[in-house]
């Protein structure tokens, strides 16, 4: 099947010369959650501004549907629902109105039927006749995904869906884009939260400096998480290693004084403990063992070279 969104070669140099975007390609299929996952300033915004037709590329393309969003923006837009971070609607309006204005504004015909299923999915609809600001901040947000929903796209963008928000709204957060999910719809979402990328994406990709450095599904990723590491720190140091322990994964460490080895928690055996009697078979005596796991934390560091 071919994709929703295609990215290719995509370039974006701002007015004041600065290079947001260093030749991006993505795919993105239709019915997944891609989590985009970067430190401010990445180029996420500006990345997710092309593919909705705000703002224009300097090079490359984007397809959304196979339409290019530059030569076909009312085709493209029209698949396309955006999620901002702030509600900026009238305070004053209520809930109901304020959803089916939003298709209107898209230029579809009044749907009643589309707009309750909507307010049903988002646990919005006995709140239809509320005004907005009567409304908690986590309704408020809920409000937002609904009016990207009105005019039924096929792929919804949320930017930072929890930026500042309490861990409580968090979690329910995930709730409604796991449930959105069921409905069929394509979703990209930026986040800074490891933990959201690791709770809620089928694929995660990560950017910085205007460049895609990873773009991985999630469980190959968490197969990589599964990895560990053991470290034999020794009495002695060592130059190299045994003949009887060349099948095992070991590097040495710290001028000799730290074996380093890699094994993977998912696998049947870890090989620890043949490991620790080979060592004491070839005269190798321990000062002491620890382990470390790497987790989606310390490949973006390694990648990024900051927290995010
Ligand atoms: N209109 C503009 N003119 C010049 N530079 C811009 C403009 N918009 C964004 N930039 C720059 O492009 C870079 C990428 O910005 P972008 O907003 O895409 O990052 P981001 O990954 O979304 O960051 P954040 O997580 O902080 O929202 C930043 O260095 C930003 O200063």
């Amino acid at each position: 099947m071919a994709p929703i969104v295609s990215v290719s070669n995509l370039v974006k140099t701002y007015a004041s010369g600065f290079q947001a975007l260093k030749d991006v390609s993505l795919d993105i299929e239709e019915g997944e959650i891609l989590a985009l996952l970067g430190p401010n300033g990445a180029g996420k915004t500006t990345l997710i501004s092309i593919i909705c037709g705000i703002v224009n590329p300097t090079g490359g393309t984007v397809l959304v549907g196979g339409h290019d969003v530059v030569t076909d923006f009312r085709a493209t837009r029209a698949m396309i629902g955006l999620v901002p971070q702030e509600l900026t609607t009238d305070q004053f309006e209520t809930v109901w109105n304020t959803v089916s204005f939003s298709r209107g504004l898209h230029g579809k015909k009044p749907n009643p039927a589309h707009i309750e299923k909507v307010l049903k999915d988002l646990s919005l609809y006995d709140k239809k006749d509320n005004m907005l600001r009567e409304l908690s901040g986590g309704m408020k947000r809920r409000v937002l995904i609904a009016k990207a929903l009105s005019h039924e796209p096929r792929v919804l963008f949320l930017d930072e869906p929890t930026a500042g928000v309490d861990v409580n709204l968090r979690k329910d957060m995930w709730q409604v884009v796991e449930k959105l999910r069921e409905t069929g719809v394509t979703i990209i979402l930026t986040t800074h939260y490891i933990e959201e990328a690791e709770e809620i994406a089928d694929r995660v990709g990560v950017i910085n400096g205007g460049k895609i450095l990873l773009i991985e599904d999630k469980k190959d990723l968490m197969k990589k998480l599964g990895r560990k590491e053991l470290r034999v720190d020794l009495q002695e140091p060592i130059s190299s290693l045994p003949e009887t322990l060349s099948s095992y994964d070991l590097t040495i460490e710290d001028d000799g004084n730290s074996l380093i080895y890699d094994y993977n928690t998912a696998g049947e055996r870890t090989g620890i403990t043949t490991l620790l009697t080979a060592l004491a078979e070839a005269g190798i005596r321990l000062k002491d063992i620890s382990t470390r796991q790497s987790s989606l934390e310390d490949i973006f560091v390694e990648l990024v070279g900051a927290r995010p």
